[in-house]
């Protein structure tokens, strides 16, 4: 549930500068008590008192600062948003707050919450796996600045132009979330690479003279922290994401009729003020209760930290001053500021992503915990706290009693998990008949089926192995790990196998019925009190009750559902006719049950992470793929395309490709000096645009490094490209995932790599490997024995249908449409089409592969 919470505002008031001491600047701004200051007006009339979260005063250190701020921190490892900003005239110390006492030096906020956060993804980690879960966690870092309403990639060099912000659907939350496209993002292991970053952005930031700061920070600077928590147990997967995102503002400036502004200056002026005065508004809105319109939209800089005014995010606003009469009127207008941000109220909520059988879990706790408190009112064993009067009076045997009532609601519950995980065992058995695979099912966090084995690679990849034959006998299934019901063969008309009956299904709904009618009568008897508590109770369990009916319900028809689809299976035999229908050369082969992951390696060149790979990657730049428009009947803008051309040695030399939408401006950012131990951020997809950073490995001979494109795997294949490390990568050299992953044959017709949609990951498809992404839900890479097709998915979390799917034909070497292996898939019938539907596609194919 979301929490309400407001903005936390700190005031910081820094000491009098060198000038403002030489011209003997008195001080009229001073901390009375920790929360509280005083200002005297510029004309010396009146004396201000205002209170907030916390003041600091002059003598106040960093450290000072961040532990009155770092509540907004410590929740970003348990998956909630984080926002900490600096605002205040220029010349105030916000810069020196958030990022330093002075160029270089970086002991402000920003990499003291960077610490922490680190401390705490580390200790909840390590705690986790005491307790015998699998833990791991990843963080991504973008940096970015605002200046003259232009958003800049601090990370990229100078070719990132004019970003764009875009909007996001949270598939989960469906809410609108957003995002800056393009920009690029690097995989950060700890504050080391985070400084490194840090230090490469603020060279790039836009900084300039002014009268109150001679190194006066002309944009406002935004450093965000992508964190994704993951741990997992036998039977259980949690996911926490959320981002911590540290802003220092530009400073405001009175424009000064004393000395002539440049017209750069002004024109600086003009946009940092006019987005401040926006950022005023954007809080005065939020702070009013019968706002209407919240003028996000009215700066960049407003819409970019939408999410963090008025959203999901627990926000917290370091305000700077000067002490000095000199800056009294721009205190004030800041106090005023301030003011308007701690009457925000957010709605903060932990972004956590729970395996069904955790919810469930849950529910059975509370339901024993309602059973235990019960049993406590009716002044059962341990009773403590009983219900005056004789409980016997209320019925507690086979007749009815809340006792029996919270029993049969348990018993309703732990029968639906029984159901669920003979429901489990049904699906897998599906699997295992269409394709011989273990599958990675939603429901038993992220594939942990029987018989696989898992190993981690660093913290990115879960690799699964197949599991050994096929079986087809029910028994058999059912014998594997199946509680004493579900050792049942089951029933293929629909509900024995364990299912309850309806009539004791009913005993629960009977015994609360009986229940509330010796309330009823409690009531009437004057023991008001403890009975209303009671009722409440009563009023839960019965709730709790209906919940698990419907559940058990849903539960029955979707078993229903798989043991139809499992005859139809066994009547059908199974995937084989399939197997004929991709590439006529396989048809009727065997499953390929020795099909090892090595194997995949070799035959997709997608890594699937063994071996060792600890090295640390540098990062060099960032690939963007587009997906193409509609096509005619506004379906499936499908396929991805990636941005392509090269300059660089053999068949790819020179040969610029034109993108989607006739942009053929190379895509691939060069970002200037390599910059050294940082992992590359493996895929970073948005909902039209991907940006893959593409990475190399540490040099082996001292000297070049081997070049690989993000996309799959921890290396997208086998994309080797030797590049000297100590010369900047040259701006021309364009590489795509696909391109690389057969560069090594220098072949680039053909690739390896594909995406679909995880709603066909139920169909065939053996999981290789799987991991949360950033911005989509999953990035599963797999083999569909079915097709013999190696593949990708980018899970789009349901946005766009599934649209912009693209399946690789390996042994055909050809692209593929989703669409036309689906309809191939349902037989003869499909397959007479499939060469026109494939020459309909031949403009997307050429496009992609084009480049031989
Ligand atoms: N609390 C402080 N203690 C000591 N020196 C400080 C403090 N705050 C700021 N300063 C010094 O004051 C000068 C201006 O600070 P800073 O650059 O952080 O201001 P700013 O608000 O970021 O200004 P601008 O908006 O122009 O970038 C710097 O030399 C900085 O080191």
């Amino acid at each position: 549930m979301p929490k309400a919470e407001a903005i936390q505002v700190t005031i910081r008031i820094r000491p009098p500068s060198a000038a403002e001491s030489a011209i003997g600047d008195s001080t009229v701004c001073h901390q009375i008590r920790d929360n509280t200051l005083s200002l005297e007006t510029a004309d010396g009339k009146a004396n201000i008192e205002c209170a907030y979260g916390a003041v600091l005063g002059q003598e106040a250190g960093q450290e000072d600062v961040f532990e009155a701020i770092k509540g907004t921190i410590v929740g970003v490892a348990e998956g909630i948003n984080g926002c900490i900003f600096t605002y205040g005239q220029t010349g105030a110390g916000k810069t020196h707050t958030m990022l330093g006492s002075s160029p270089g030096n970086f002991d402000g906020i920003t990499v003291r919450a960077v610490r922490r956060l680190f401390e705490d993804l580390h200790r909840n980690k390590t705690e986790q796996q005491k307790g015998g879960e699998e833990s791991r966690f990843q963080v991504h870092c973008s940096f970015l600045q605002i200046y003259n309403e232009k958003l800049q990639d601090l990370l990229s060099g100078a070719e990132s132009g004019n970003l764009n912000i875009r909007e996001h659907k949270n598939s989960k939350t469906k809410k609108a979330e957003v995002f800056v496209s393009g920009l690029s993002e690097y995989r950060v292991t700890g504050v080391e690479d985070v400084l490194t970053l840090l230090s490469a952005g603020t060279r790039a930031r836009e900084v300039r003279a002014t009268d109150m700061n001679d190194i006066s920070s002309r944009s406002h600077a935004v450093l965000q922290l992508s964190v994704e928590a993951e741990s997992m147990g036998e039977d259980f997967s949690v996911l926490k994401r959320a981002k911590l995102s540290l802003v220092d503002l530009a400073g405001s400036e009175k424009m000064s009729t004393k000395s002539v502004l440049g017209k750069e200056h002004s024109k600086e002026l003009t946009s940092i003020n006019s987005s401040l005065s926006a950022l005023g508004n954007v809080m005065s809105a939020l702070g009013e209760k019968s706002r209407k319109h919240v003028p996000y939209r009215d700066s960049k800089l407003t819409r970019l930290l939408q999410d963090s005014l008025g959203g999901n995010t627990r926000t917290s606003v370091i305000c700077c001053v000067s002490p000095c009469q000199s800056a009294a009127e721009e205190t004030k207008s800041t106090l005023k500021f301030a003011d308007r941000a701690r009457r925000v109220m957010l709605h903060v909520r932990t972004n956590e992503v729970v395996d069904d059988k955790v919810l469930l879990a849950r529910a059975q706790s509370e339901i024993a915990r309602l059973r235990t408190l019960l049993k406590m009112y009716m002044g059962g064993t341990g009773v403590e706290i009983g219900l005056e009067g004789s409980p016997s009076k209320i019925p507690r045997g086979g007749g009815g009693g809340i006792g029996n009532a919270g029993m049969a609601v348990e018993d309703l519950v732990q029968e639906n998990a029984r159901l669920t995980e003979q429901n489990r065992v049904l699906r897998l058995a599906l699997k295992r008949s269409e394709g011989g695979e273990g599958l990675s099912d939603k429901t038993t966090g992220a594939g942990s089926v029987g018989g696989t084995s898992e190993k981690n690679t660093q913290s990115t990849y879960r690799v699964k192995k197949r599991l050994p034959g096929n079986s087809k006998n029910m028994n058999d299934i059912y014998s594997t790990g199946m509680g004493s019901a579900g050792r049942k063969s089951p029933n293929r008309g629909g509900t024995q196998g364990g299912m309850q009956s309806e009539s004791e299904d009913e005993a629960g709904g009977a015994d609360l019925a009986t229940l509330r009618r010796e309330l009823g009568r409690k009531n009437m008897g004057g023991k008001r009190g403890k009975v209303g508590k009671m009722e409440k109770e009563l009023v839960k369990v019965e709730e709790e009750h209906m919940k698990a009916k419907i559940d058990k319900e849903r539960i029955r028809k979707e078993r229903e559902e798989l043991e139809r689809q499992l005859r139809e299976m066994e009547a059908g035999g199974g995937g084989d006719d399939d197997d004929s229908m991709f590439g006529g050369e396989e048809g009727g082969a065997e499953e390929d049950d020795s099909y090892t992951e090595e194997a995949f390696e070799e035959e997709s060149g997608v890594d699937v992470g063994g071996g060792d790979r600890e090295n640390k990657e540098i990062v060099l730049g960032v690939i963007e793929m587009k997906i193409t428009s509609p096509g005619k009947k506004g379906r499936s803008p499908s396929p991805i395309t990636t941005n392509k051309g090269g300059t660089g040695k053999g068949k790819l030399a020179g040969k610029a490709m034109a993108r989607p939408g006739g942009l053929d401006k190379p895509m691939m950012h060069n970002t200037g000096p390599l910059i050294q131990g940082v992992r590359a951020d493996e895929n970073s997809n948005t909902s039209n645009v991907q940006s893959s950073t593409v990475g190399a490995h540490p040099p082996r001979d001292g000297k070049s490094v081997m070049v690989r494109a993000g996309g799959v795997g921890r290396r997208a294949g086998r994309g080797r490209r030797s590049v000297d490390r100590t010369k900047p990568l040259p701006s021309t050299m364009q590489i795509s995932t696909s391109t690389l992953v057969n560069d090594e044959d220098d072949d680039p017709t053909a690739h390896a790599d594909m995406t679909y949609t995880m709603a066909d990951l139920g169909m065939r498809v053996g999981v290789y490997s799987f991991r949360y992404d950033l911005h989509y839900p999953a990035t599963v890479v797999g083999y569909d024995h079915r097709r013999r097709m190696h593949c990708v998915v980018y899970d789009d979390g349901g946005e766009g249908g599934g649209e912009g799917r693209q399946w690789y034909d390996l042994r055909a070497k050809k692209w593929k449409r989703w669409e036309d292996t689906v309809k191939e898939g349902k037989g003869k019938k499909g397959r007479k089409k499939k060469g026109k539907r494939e020459s309909q596609s031949a403009p997307e194919i050429k496009h992609r592969g084009g480049r031989g």
